[in-house]
């Protein structure tokens, strides 16, 4: 689990302003300042997004995308390369499980009362059937082996004793004296029989689904292909190494996207930096083969915001412009073609995760035919301020059946999201101490086992 930033609020009258920024989710500062990008009514954007979608029509309108375009067929893939992906056809035993009766234990498979004698050569897994077993007489067993027939139990090693003739007997210690009828054999089919329903289609392949499709058997798996994803990342002050300077900046998403779209089901085709030229994303959207094309950056009204234009010109349809959510409220998601479409992340880093997983996460799942998570709540440790009309995505560490709101959530920043395990979805009007909020999982976090990064 994560660490709790600290908290920095001791010598409030020294912050800056981007500290005060950092800190106006802290609700122990009861005058706390509010930040131009996230104070209510920020208006900037407000009157461009006059139609911007409450935050959840927002993300039905990407579920309802998704399972509206005609998916790609089933692809087989090697049982053990199926990780991640959902199962297009349900898993359906071909074999018994077990195929035979097996041996549970290592020691003896025995034939009727005690005591027995011991046939000289034993039994061990993965060799072809024994000779029948004759009343009165035992042969060793290893586990998972084949049981001879007319095997009436088995009895482990530490529940025999041979005395000094090599005969078998059940040990002292054993409170019966004796092995019961079936003791420690596994029958033929006692988890599966052929054909049995063992999961539905739509299942997100496990490790353990892996497995259980092997032990099944299963060469290939019948898969929902992953969706496609092509990623542009919009901004010439972006550097992709070395530290910023002379007004450059780090490029955060470039490095972040491909395994946090991965993680949400995609197959990233590619990734690539596009200068601020309305030309140039014309012709990167124009070029994409992807059913998803991501860009990041120029959503809004600036000088060089050339999302809106471009989708404009290439006749896009708009499905959601603008959310009501902060971070994040110029994020977009446009229809390109029956089978594309484009998610617009905002530039600021904090504001595209909200992006991501407001718009990418419910598109991305449906075409994935992934089972929506099962949604959930917790309350609140801290209250959090709240936007008078906006929903707000909170960064929050799960602790203790609580969820305590974590600081640097100003939507440039992503110190905040990288100690958290989720994100808390606060109504407008903010949410009191102990309100308990609904919560988006971060892939990685909780139930988000290492699937989410194949
Ligand atoms: N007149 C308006 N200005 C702004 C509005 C608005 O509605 N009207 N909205 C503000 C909000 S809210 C956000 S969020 C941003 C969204 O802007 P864009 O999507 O157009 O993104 P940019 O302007 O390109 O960049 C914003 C910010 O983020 C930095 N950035 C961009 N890409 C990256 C990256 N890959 N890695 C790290 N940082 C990145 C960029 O340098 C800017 O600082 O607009 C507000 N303004
Ligand atoms: O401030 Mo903006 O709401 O998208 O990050």
């Amino acid at each position: 689990m994560n660490t709790h930033p600290g908290r920095a609020d001791e010598d409030a009258d020294d912050l800056d302003v981007e500290e005060a920024l950092a800190l106006v989710n802290d609700n122990r500062r009861t005058a706390t300042p509010q930040s131009p990008g996230t104070s209510p009514g920020a208006g900037h954007g407000d009157a461009r997004h006059r139609h911007a979608a409450d935050w959840s029509d927002a993300r039905t309108a990407a579920e309802l995308a998704g399972r509206r375009t005609a998916r790609r067929g089933p692809v087989q893939v090697p049982v053990a390369e199926a990780l991640g992906l959902t199962l297009a056809a349900p898993l359906t035993a071909l074999t018994d499980l077990p195929s035979f009766d097996t041996s549970a234990m290592d020691g003896w498979a025995v034939s009727g009362p005690g005591p027995w004698d011991v046939r000289e050569k034993g039994v061990l897994a993965g060799h072809t059937a024994h000779a029948p077993l004759t009343d009165g007489e035992a042969v060793r067993i290893a586990t998972g082996a084949r049981i001879p027939p007319d095997t009436t139990a088995v009895l482990r090693t530490e529940h025999g004793r041979l005395d000094d003739k090599g005969r078998l007997h059940v040990a002292a210690s054993q409170a019966q004296n004796t092995v019961s009828h079936g003791q420690d054999i596994r029958p033929r089919g006692q988890e599966c029989r052929d054909g049995d329903h063992l999961l539905p289609a739509g299942t997100v392949v496990t490790p353990a689904v892996i497995g259980l499709a092997a032990a099944a058997g299963y060469d290939t798996l019948a898969t929902v292909p992953r969706p496609r994803a092509d990623v542009f990342v919009l901004g010439d002050e972006l550097l992709s190494e070395g530290l910023p300077h002379e007004g450059l900046i780090r490029d955060a998403l470039g490095p972040m996207l491909p395994s946090w779209l991965r993680a949400l089901g995609a197959e990233v085709t590619g990734i690539r930096r596009v200068p601020d030229d309305e030309d140039a994303l014309h012709e990167a959207i124009t070029a994409s083969g992807a059913e998803v094309v991501v860009t990041t950056g120029g959503t809004a009204s600036g000088p060089v915001d050339h999302v809106h234009p471009t989708l404009r010109r290439i006749g896009a349809e708009l499905l959601v412009d603008g959310v009501r959510v902060r971070p994040g409220h110029p994020m977009l998601l446009a229809r390109i073609k029956e089978d594309q479409h484009l998610v617009g992340l905002p530039g600021n880093p904090l504001a595209a995760v909200s992006g991501l997983l407001t718009l990418a996460e419910p598109l991305l799942r449906t075409l994935a035919a992934r089972p929506a998570p099962e949604p959930y709540a917790l309350p609140l440790r801290d209250g959090v301020q709240g936007h008078p009309d906006h929903t707000r995505l909170i960064p929050v560490a799960l602790r203790d059946d609580h969820a305590m709101p974590l600081l640097y959530n100003g939507p440039a920043m992503l110190r905040g999201i990288a100690a958290a395990d989720a994100l808390a979805v606060v109504p407008p009007g903010g949410a009191r101490p102990g309100q308990e909020a609904a919560m988006l999982d971060l892939p990685w976090a909780a139930g988000g086992i290492g699937v989410c990064f194949t």
